[in-house]
């Protein structure tokens, strides 16, 4: 490994361009060593001015590219599954953004490959369990200070959606993340699902189901609501209540600045996940590098990211033929059985 290690990040949008950023000013231990998009000038855009940097229009040729050493997925889901297999075989590290693999059987086939080599290669982009403000409300509830957990209040709001976006995509793009917060902070599998749709928003583009209300039920009988809203207009929000026999506790309420001046006071209300989640996704960003230094690999994992689809997938049922759907997962390899995270 050289003294930087060399990463390729492929797909260079909204997340591969600021990772990039990340990578060669806020990230230590790393430089970005190959960028792949097919469209390359949004490629070289994002590269800038950082030197030593080849831009690709291929993914794959970018993970043969001369100093490359690890990996970091950016492009859109449906192209992960291929980037993470073409990653494995050549045994290089992964950094895969979310969704892992939108659909439950290709996130299985990338679990199964990675079981095969007996050892983990890939952390998935769940960079919520890097957030401050998640980390605490996780160590109050295995700490047991608001008692058995029954319940968490889920809100995810974002200004507006992508023109590309479509109604599933509220679940298994934007859900996803309350998905593995769930999971991660109650140490429980969901086991069925109910999307509910109220009339959608006359802000929401034509045919687009927004806002919609999701039911999570969990392995020890807890409740898990999320309103998701991705064209409120207003702000992104995203907050979580968890509710425990003995107290409750709120967070993602306050992330701008509360100005007070001539009689009145005013909240500032972060714009996208860029900013609400910039410390987050820093501290996820440097823990993959300094893990992969190491040669370890920590943070949510394939399985973490295998269980997301599926209970995403199930949720898409639900939206779309209407009920409660049972949700069964394949069973865990021993590969996964870890909980240092
Ligand atoms: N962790 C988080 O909070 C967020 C994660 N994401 C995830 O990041 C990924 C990218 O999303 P955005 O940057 O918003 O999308 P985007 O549409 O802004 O950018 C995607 C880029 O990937 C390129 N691309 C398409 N196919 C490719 C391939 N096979 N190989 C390499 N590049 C390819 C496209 O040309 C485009 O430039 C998605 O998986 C998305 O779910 C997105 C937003 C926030
Ligand atoms: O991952 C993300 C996007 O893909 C998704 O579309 C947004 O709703 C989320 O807030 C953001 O964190």
């Amino acid at each position: 490994m050289g003294e930087l290690l060399g990463v390729a990040v492929l797909g260079a949008g909204h997340m591969g361009a600021d990772h990039i950023r990340r990578l060669d000013q806020v990230v230590s231990g790393a430089r970005v060593a190959a960028v792949a998009d097919p469209d390359t000038a949004r490629a070289k855009e994002a590269v800038g001015g950082i030197a030593g940097v080849s831009v690709h229009e291929d993914a794959v040729a970018a993970l043969d590219a001369p100093g490359v050493e690890a990996v970091l997925i950016a492009s859109p889901g449906p192209a992960h599954e291929e980037a993470l297999l073409a990653a494995f075989a050549r045994g290089l590290p992964v950094l895969c953004e979310k969704p892992m693999v939108p659909d439950s059987d290709g996130a299985l086939r990338v679990v199964e490959a990675e079981a095969r080599l007996g050892r983990r290669l890939a952390q998935i982009g769940f960079m919520r369990r890097y957030d401050a403000e998640y980390r605490r409300l996780k160590s109050l509830l295995d700490g047991g200070a608001l008692g058995r957990p029954l319940m968490l209040h889920c809100t995810h709001r974002n200004v507006s959606s992508p023109p590309h976006f479509t109604s599933a995509m509220l679940i298994n793009s934007s859900v996803s993340h309350e998905i593995d917060a769930a999971r991660w902070l109650l140490g429980q599998e969901l086991t069925a699902v109910t999307v509910l749709r109220p009339a959608p928003s006359s802000g929401a583009p034509q045919g687009l189901l927004d806002p919609q209300f999701v039911l999570f039920e969990t392995e020890r009988g807890a409740l898990v609501d999320v309103e998701v809203f991705v064209n409120c207009g207003f702000g992104y929000q995203v907050r979580c209540e968890a509710v425990g026999e003995t107290g409750s506790a709120r967070i993602g309420e306050e992330h701008g600045m509360a100005v007070t001046s001539g009689g009145g006071a005013r909240q500032e209300v972060p714009q996208d996940y860029l900013v609400r989640f910039a410390d987050a996704y820093d501290r996820e960003v440097q823990a993959w590098v300094d893990a992969t230094r190491r040669g370890r690999v920590t943070g949510p994992d394939t399985w973490d990211g295998y269980a997301a689809s599926a209970v995403a997938e199930a949720g898409v049922r639900s939206l779309e033929e209407g009920g409660r759907v049972q949700i069964t997962l394949a069973p865990r390899p021993d590969l996964y059985a870890r909980t240092d995270r």
